[in-house]
């Protein structure tokens, strides 16, 4: 049976399946780690994805790859295809006032007007983390730099790029060909100048939105393939990679969208995914314009919109405890569930890094509540694992604000295997709380793009290959209405918005 690869490049690591193109059935992975950092030379991608695909046993028996990666990146090349600057993340906060510039001269003046005009244009109110604003930024702060970009690529369209064999001379086998760039709707649609829904559904990039920020539009952006469109063939010789020749490359797709395909949802079905970032995503069949900003209107990875509310305090909020507290993920767990639901009044606001919904770049968190009887490592390993699921759950009535049917909860991301984080999920999401199997969804659901991608070049209508996702354990709903309620009287004195 042929196989196909998947990749993830995300915020902190480099993670590769290798899957059977057919039943799905895992047959090798690997990964490696990425710097720490919100500005990061992509070279360190490349490196990682070598290393990981020498983990996974190389990957010269792979038929097709594709490319899930962390949304939003600002990667700017030059003419030559080499990187200008390091990549700004989407969790760099430094284009805040970019994003306020932005947002009022598109209202004329108007925040308010700004904002709707923003979500109706390409689905999302701007906030520092979209591709757009840290444009305006690179404009305003580095001149230099902003005079010297050719091309814009977002993580997985670089490193997808890189793959097939593109890049600087010298360093790759086939130069610097930036015509040869490609994205998919998915990512193209966290950029700020894409509108997924543009040219009668089609998509289209908002060339207009680019020279807004940047000043000029004569830049080259990847073009945007569809949903299981091969973007050419990875390189034989990609130098240690072990991609042989051949191997069909897919568009690749933004993370999240990578999740939902690699789990197969469907509408009623709610992701929250507690990595780097906390995301809580649906998939419906249009976007809606939310101009508060609160929900993002993005693409998924097979045709439809991808509604998401997204945290910039999630898995690390519990790294933090785990930093103050000294010890491990078991034993962070562990301490979290020795204590009473709402750590009797001990409650943490958890923007450590700001945050981004709500839009409070410059935030800190709160500890509040403290007295002799919450000063406990269990209170206080509770309340961190509660502070943290209280914004992914307003996140959650900001979904159903907009209309979004919600059935059940699948919970992933690296600290989703948390114990602590599993049942007090059930607490504060007020929903039944399904865990698929461990793993890695957004390589997964890059691999099924690939296999999808594989199946196309023999039956051109073909429909992504039917995998499916084991949950391993539901929890039923556990509603303890305490936690959200003090999470929220404490959130409101400390950012009354
Ligand atoms: N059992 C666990 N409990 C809590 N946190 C965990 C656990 N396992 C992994 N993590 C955390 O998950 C994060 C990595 O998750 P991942 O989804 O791979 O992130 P990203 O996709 O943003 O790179 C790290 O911050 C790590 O400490
Ligand atoms: O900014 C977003 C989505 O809008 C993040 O979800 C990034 O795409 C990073 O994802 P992780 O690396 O945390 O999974």
């Amino acid at each position: 049976m042929p196989l196909v690869a998947g990749v993830d490049t995300s915020t902190q690591s480099c993670k590769i399946v290798v899957r059977d193109a057919e039943t799905g059935r895992l047959v090798r992975s690997g990964s490696a780690k990425h710097p720490d950092g919100t500005s990061i030379d992509p070279q360190h991608w490349w490196d990682a994805f070598r290393t990981a695909a020498q983990e996974a046993g190389g990957l010269d028996d792979v038929a097709a790859i594709a490319v899930g990666g962390q949304q939003h990146g600002l990667v700017a090349l030059d003419a030559e295809g080499r990187v200008i600057r390091d990549a700004i993340l989407w969790n760099d906060t430094r284009s805040a006032p970019a994003a306020e510039d932005l947002v009022r001269e598109l209202g004329d003046g108007d925040r308010a007007t700004g904002a709707q005009a923003w979500a109706d244009a390409v689905g999302s109110v701007l906030v520092a983390s979209l591709t757009v604003t840290k444009l305006r930024w690179l404009r305003d702060a580095e001149p230099e730099n902003a005079a010297r970009v050719a091309a814009v690529a977002l993580p997985h369209d670089w490193l997808t790029w890189r793959i097939a064999g593109y890049g600087p001379e010298g360093e790759s086998p086939l130069g610097p060909r930036l015509d040869a760039l490609v994205t998919d709707r998915s990512d193209a649609s966290g950029t700020g100048y894409y509108d997924a829904e543009g040219a009668d559904g089609a998509g289209e990039y908002r060339r207009d939105l680019l020279r807004l920020a940047l000043g000029r539009d004569d830049v080259i952006l990847p073009r945007v393939l569809g949903p299981a469109e091969s973007g050419g063939v990875a390189h034989a010789s990609v130098a240690g990679s072990g991609v042989d020749g051949g191997a069909l490359i897919g568009p690749g797709t933004g993370d999240n969208a990578g999740a939902s395909l690699g789990l197969g949802m469907e509408p009623g079905d709610i992701a929250v995914s507690i990595g780097t970032s906390g995301v809580v995503s649906a998939v419906a069949p249009r976007r809606t314009a939310d101009g508060t900003g609160a929900i993002n209107g993005f693409a998924d990875a097979t045709g439809n919109a991808l509604m998401l509310a997204v945290t910039l305090n999630a898995a690390r909020v519990l790294d933090a405890a785990r930093a103050v507290l000294g010890v491990d993920v078991d034993e962070l767990a562990r301490l979290a569930l020795a204590a009473p639901a709402g750590a009797d009044g001990l409650v943490l606001v958890p923007y450590l890094e700001g945050e981004r919904t709500p839009n409070r770049p410059d935030a800190t968190g709160t500890l509040h509540g403290i007295r002799l009887a919450t000063s406990t490592r269990e209170h206080l390993a509770r309340a961190y694992v509660e502070g943290m699921l209280c914004g992914l759950a307003d996140g959650l009535d900001a979904l159903r604000s907009q209309g979004v049917p919600v059935q059940r909860v699948m919970l992933i991301g690296g600290a989703a295997q948390s114990p602590a984080v599993q049942q007090v999920a059930a607490q504060v999401l007020g929903t039944p709380v399904s865990i698929p199997e461990p793993g890695e969804y957004v390589a997964d659901g890059a691999a099924r793009q690939a296999a999808w991608v594989l199946a196309t070049t023999h039956d051109a209508g073909a429909p992504a290959p039917a995998w499916s996702t084991t949950v391993t354990t539901t929890l039923d709903a556990d509603p303890r209405p305490v936690v959200r309620e003090q999470y929220a009287a404490v959130r409101d004195i400390v950012d009354p918005g």
